[in-house]
């Protein structure tokens, strides 16, 4: 029977092969490491588990990381404290700040103090901006991660429908407007859609991140349509997707498993922007 996966974790293991090698020769030919800083505000387990994941891949490449855990009392005026060292410190070339952060802090606050030079989440207003000016200089992890596994696969976008369901500043923003710019037929759907499924039937290219395990189902997607699951929820130990899997299977061109597609892609497009961030600097 068809392979009809769009392998996410074999493609990313590819990526941080690269990385490696990359990360070797800028140590010899430059004496220069990678450095990736990463801050997590409070005691989430699956955000702790995140960021072990990113920990991990940059031991891994043989990036430098340090990892600051924070209280969930810690105020705003301390994060900035934290992010304005970063920001000075020589060794960081990247700062990832995880989302979501307590009520009492305002992201847009803390998103707008990281240097955008080291912004390689791509969430600082003017990297933001850039991106839907088509002049990016950090693309967002997932959205980038997105767009390279259907290049990888030769997927093709220009003109075709693409839904995509979540409009987070962190996916379902970026990602309408990175499709945009590859020439698809982009429809953002969001909580106040009304009549979801129209669009979703309609779509060639459906990108799901609303975190609600098994939300889209066989009825709701077109026959032959390339499905993306960003959605990753725990259920019951289990880590789920938006997508209903086994039900929509036999229906679709090809689709994205949880785990093993977006989430491992993320993470590899983690690795290449602090890469890209030492080249910038
Ligand atoms: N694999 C990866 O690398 C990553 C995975 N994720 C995962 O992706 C999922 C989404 O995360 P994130 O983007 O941060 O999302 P948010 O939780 O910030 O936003 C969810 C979005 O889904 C929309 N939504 C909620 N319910 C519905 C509904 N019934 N119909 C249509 N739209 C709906 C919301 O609409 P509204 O705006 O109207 O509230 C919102 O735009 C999560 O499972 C998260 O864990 C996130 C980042 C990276
Ligand atoms: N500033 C910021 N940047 C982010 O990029 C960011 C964030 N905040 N907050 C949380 C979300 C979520 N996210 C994931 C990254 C990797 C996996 C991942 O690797 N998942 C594996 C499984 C890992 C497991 O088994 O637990 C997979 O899908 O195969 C998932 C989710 C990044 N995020
Ligand atoms: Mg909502």
């Amino acid at each position: 029977m068809k392979n009809k996966l769009l392998d996410g974790k074999t493609l990313a293991k590819q990526i941080r092969a690269e990385i490696s090698q990359k990360c070797k020769d800028l140590k010899r030919q430059a004496g220069i490491i990678p450095g990736l800083a990463v801050v997590i505000v409070g005691d989430d387990p699956a955000s702790h588990s995140y960021v072990r994941s990113k920990e991990k891949a940059c031991f891994e490449v043989g990036f430098y990381s340090e990892v600051h855990k924070l209280e969930k009392s810690i105020t705003q005026q301390e994060l900035l404290q934290l992010i304005k060292q970063l920001n000075s410190n020589p060794k960081i070339n990247g700062i990832l700040v995880q989302l979501p952060l307590p009520d009492h802090i305002d992201e847009n606050m803390i998103n707008e103090n990281i240097d955008p030079k080291k912004d390689i989440d791509g969430f600082h207003p003017i990297n933001l901006g850039n991106l839907f000016l088509n002049r990016p200089n950090f693309v967002p992890c997932t959205p980038k991660g997105i767009l390279r596994l259907l290049k990888h696969y030769e997927i093709s976008i220009e003109g075709k429908n693409v839904v995509v369901i979540g409009r987070s500043n962190i996916v379902g923003k970026p990602t309408a407007a990175l499709f945009l710019h590859e020439n698809a037929t982009v429809t953002l759907c969001h909580s106040k859609t009304e009549d979801l499924e129209m669009y979703t039937k309609q779509a060639d290219i459906l990108i799901v991140a609303v975190g609600r395990p098994n939300f889209i189902t066989k009825d709701m997607i077109k026959e032959g349509a390339i499905i993306i699951d960003a959605g990753t929820t725990k259920v019951n130990n289990k880590l789920t997707g938006d997508v209903d899997f086994d039900d929509v299977y036999d229906k679709v061109e090809k689709i994205t498993p949880v785990p093993g597609g977006v989430g491992p892609m993320t993470i590899a497009m983690l690795l290449e922007n602090t890469l890209e961030a030492v080249l910038k600097k």
